[in-house]
């Protein structure tokens, strides 16, 4: 960034630049600031303590989110700085679950576009101009783009998820020590299919029905073209497409640019690092576990992939594997003579030959008495849908049944862990999508891991990032599971089967380094690394002035 040709107010108003009253007399002096500030020169920890008292004083977590989305959009390094003193307490404000609100509510808060590009679907000719434009000259590592067809489990949001985008960055950066100047959040506006933004007159984006096929795909296409040429350094992460785009997407990229899906294979490896982190503390093993997919969309049959790869990873042939896996969605189990299935599911269908009663396993509770999963994972979007009966159930034919509920935000959750501690009588090993407190039964506290994608994009994208691979590959996706599931402490009674967000920026330097290892170990690193460890921790960008 040509910091220096900046003067006064330009500096102030930009966001990487600016340090308000942190501008020593020097710098206010040289850069045109002086009487543009108080006179006193703070300190950024003084900023920070400031900020945070003020912060205590806001009364609901949207509030929060907007206060700190304030400090955000005038400075970034105050920014972190906090969110790095706070990262426990901040997550769930900056993030999930809290990001829900403020994507419903884009629209009526706008009051910055926060360096975001907006592309906009009836316009392919300004895609190079959008991009760059909101890079302003940055030199971009990392894009985080989302059309916003299926936000969390809240569906359609049209241009109002451009927030998904700005916050994965924000978590990037706190987690991973991305550098916040070379990240570049885009919205893809292909309209939206939600009746009630249609009709919102506050509706800051395209009020027309959502583009799909053939006219959507060549504006994809020619969007990964030109930021590709814009940004060779680039590591691009899709967010939040719809069942429909996501895998297509990704496997027209994954072959030949560092690409990567978040719902599909972030979460992937989270969940498998889950089932490791169980298995350690119950001293199960992998091969006698049955897995049932609950909702087998982008996240449930992307993580079914992973966990499948990593059966076979212990020694089981694809054939063995696949017979340990199930998948229910809205019709029930999923069989192979179901027209319906999509390209994602077909390989985890079951014949119905297998079944005394095939037409009876219509529901979840129905397939759980067939099938006794051993672990059940909840990417359905249907809340309560884990009820007392399913988790009874399965406690009734394993010992300790792990059961993820992870459809975010908290109010989709298939069932609150509280619920499934007690309903199991502390059997269950338990992880949610978003944060929740710890469980006391029994006398026992169960620490409650967050299965969230959150835990593993951040190193995964730093360790490609800085080997600068050439692709994403599965090996490296697998390392990230393995530096992941090895971070359990399994001696300690009630464990969470994950290590806690407080250990976000040890977890993603762990994750990065093993990620880099693996890309070395490969020949797709383009950036030679002697030393893999201190090339990770060298590019980890520290907020501070
Ligand atoms: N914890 C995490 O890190 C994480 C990551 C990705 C997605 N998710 C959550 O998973 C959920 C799904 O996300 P996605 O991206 O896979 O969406 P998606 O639309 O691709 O998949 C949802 C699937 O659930 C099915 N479904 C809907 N209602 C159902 C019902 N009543 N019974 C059974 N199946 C039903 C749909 O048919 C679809 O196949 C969301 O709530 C999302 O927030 C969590
Ligand atoms: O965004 C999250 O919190 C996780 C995940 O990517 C989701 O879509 O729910
Ligand atoms: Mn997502």
């Amino acid at each position: 960034m040509e910091a220096l040709s900046m003067r006064g107010y330009e500096v102030l108003n930009n966001p990487f630049l600016n340090k308000g009253t942190g501008f020593t007399e020097v710098e206010r002096e040289e850069l045109g600031l002086v009487g543009l500030l108080p006179s006193h020169v703070q300190s950024i920890d003084e900023q920070a303590n400031q900020a945070y008292a003020q912060y205590q004083t806001k009364a609901t977590n949207l509030e929060k989110r907007l206060y700190l989305s304030q400090i955000f959009n005038e400075n970034r390094t105050l920014f972190f700085n906090l969110l790095d003193k706070h990262v426990a307490e901040f997550m769930p404000v900056v993030y999930d679950p809290t990001i829900a609100d403020s994507i419903e509510n884009y629209s009526a808060l706008f009051v910055n576009p926060q360096n975001a590009a907006f592309l906009d679907i009836n316009h392919p000719e300004n895609i190079q101009a959008t991009l760059e434009n909101a890079a302003d000259g940055r030199e971009i590592d990392l894009l985080v783009v989302t059309d916003a067809e299926g936000i969390l489990g809240i569906g359609d949001w049209g241009v109002q998820g451009v927030d998904i985008a700005v916050g994965k960055l924000m978590v990037y950066t706190a987690a991973a020590g991305i550098d916040p100047s070379h990240v570049l959040p885009v919205s893809i506006d292909a309209g939206t299919d939600r009746q009630s933004l249609l009709d919102d007159p506050a509706y800051l984006g395209n009020r027309q029905p959502r583009e799909r096929g053939e006219t959507f795909f060549n504006f994809v296409d020619k969007f990964v073209k030109t930021a590709q040429s814009l940004f060779p350094e680039m590591y691009l992460h899709f967010e939040d497409f719809g069942r429909s785009t996501a895998t297509k997407i990704l496997n027209t990229y994954k072959a030949d640019w560092p690409t990567f899906n978040d719902d599909i294979q972030g979460t992937g490896i989270v969940v498998t690092a889950a089932v490791l982190g169980a298995l350690a503390i119950t001293g199960e093993d992998i091969k006698d576990q049955v897995y049932l997919t609950y909702g087998a969309g982008s996240a449930g049959t992307g993580i079914a992939n992973r966990v499948l790869a990593e059966f076979m990873q212990q020694g089981l042939s694809e054939e063995e594997a696949r017979q340990r896996f199930y998948m229910v969605d809205k019709q029930g189990l999923l069989f192979d003579d179901d027209e319906t299935l999509t390209d994602e599911q077909r390989p985890f269908a079951r014949s119905r030959a297998e079944f005394e009663h095939p037409e009876a396993l219509t529901n979840l509770e129905a397939v759980v008495k067939a099938v006794h999963p051993t672990v059940l994972v909840g990417t359905s979007t249907n809340p309560g849908s884990f009820t007392k009966e399913i988790v009874e159930e399965m406690t009734a034919n394993t010992p300790h049944p792990k059961i993820f509920p992870l459809s975010n935000p908290t109010r989709l959750h298939e069932a609150m862990p509280a619920d499934i501690i007690k309903w199991s009588d502390g059997k269950a090993l338990v992880a949610a999508g978003v944060p929740v407190d710890p469980v006391t039964y029994s006398g026992v506290t169960f620490e409650i891991g967050q299965a969230n994608n959150m835990l593993v994009y951040p190193g995964l994208g730093l360790g490609t990032i800085v080997s600068q691979a050439r692709i994403l590959s599965d090996g490296m996706i697998s390392a990230a599971a393995h530096a992941l599931g090895g971070m359990v402490d399994a001696s300690q009674s009630g464990a969470p089967v994950l290590p806690p967000v407080s250990s976000l920026r040890e977890m993603s330097e762990r994750v990065a380094i093993a990620v880099a290892k693996e890309a070395v170990a490969e020949g797709i690193n383009r950036k030679s690394m002697p030393d893999v460890e201190a090339a990770v921790k060298n590019a980890e960008w520290i907020p501070e002035y």
